[in-house]
């Protein structure tokens, strides 16, 4: 397998016409992982779920290479409804509605390709669990499980380790590292700098606009992380949209 690459143009979205993130240009390379880091507020979230096709663009564009990339992407949780009465296994086989479609039921190889999953995240006992009844860690690793049904080619992941412990983030790590070992496109939203430039080779740092992306030594020096930080205290949270 090997992931598309995606391209992001001069891409400016905004929240009730406030730019969220600003004239952000970048390339991610196909199979790449990278890390989008900048300061609270900086845009990452924006910029993920523009790039997901969740959020209107209001100027430039996002190109996703290939004839028909599969895209998941994994939201943070406290946007989430955990008091939804749905077993495990349930949210798991929600990652295969696209291969299932509308009209066709999930067969007993669909339930067991959950339950492996359910498996490879060590939950493997908590196919009739309701999700209400799970803590915010085995909540996360329940969503990985549903990521790895949807066996996608782009992977956007936001705040993934986030209110885990680490055993937990250890483990979630690991299957993100596997989809990197697979050729899997992956992005990260991530405020764990230590972790950043241990395990994710590139990084985008956001300031509402791009302040620097590439290998990510190079793109947290010290001198860009200063600049990240003075420019997201500067930013005009009431500043209006310019003309494209
Ligand atoms: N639903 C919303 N309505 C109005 N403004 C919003 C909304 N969501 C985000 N914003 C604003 O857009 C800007 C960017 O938010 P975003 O969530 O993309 O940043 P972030 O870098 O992901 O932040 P954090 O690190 O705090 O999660 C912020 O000023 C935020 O207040």
């Amino acid at each position: 397998m090997r992931g598309p690459a995606v391209e992001v143009a001069n891409l400016t979205a905004t929240h009730q016409r406030h730019p969220a993130v600003h004239h952000v240009t970048a390339r991610f390379e196909p199979g790449s992982l990278t890390a989008i880091v900048g300061p609270n507020g900086a845009g990452k979230t924006t910029l993920l779920r523009s790039i997901a096709g969740l959020h209107r663009i209001d100027s430039g564009r996002v190109a996703i290479s290939g004839a028909s990339p599969r895209l998941a992407l994994l939201p943070q949780q406290s946007g989430m409804d955990r008091a939804f009465p749905i077993l495990c296994l349930d949210v798991v086989m929600q990652g295969m509605w696209s291969k299932l479609g509308a009209f066709r039921s999930a067969s007993a190889g669909d339930r067991d390709r959950a339950q492996a999953a359910l498996e490879a995240v060590g939950l493997g006992g908590f196919a009739r669990r309701p999700v209400g009844a799970m803590s915010a860690g085995q909540f996360q690793r329940l969503l990985f499980a549903r990521l790895l049904v949807q066996d996608a080619d782009l992977i956007l992941l936001d705040e993934p380790f986030n209110a885990v412990d680490a055993r937990t983030a250890s483990d979630l790590l690991g299957v993100v590292r596997r989809w990197h070992g697979e050729g899997r496109t992956v992005m990260a939203v991530l405020h764990d700098m230590d972790l950043v430039r241990e395990e994710f080779p590139h990084c985008l740092l956001l300031a509402r606009e791009c302040v620097a992306s590439g290998p990510t030594a190079e793109v947290l020096s010290a001198a860009n992380r200063l600049k990240a930080r003075m420019m997201a205290e500067a930013w005009d949270e009431t500043a209006p949209a310019c003309a494209a």
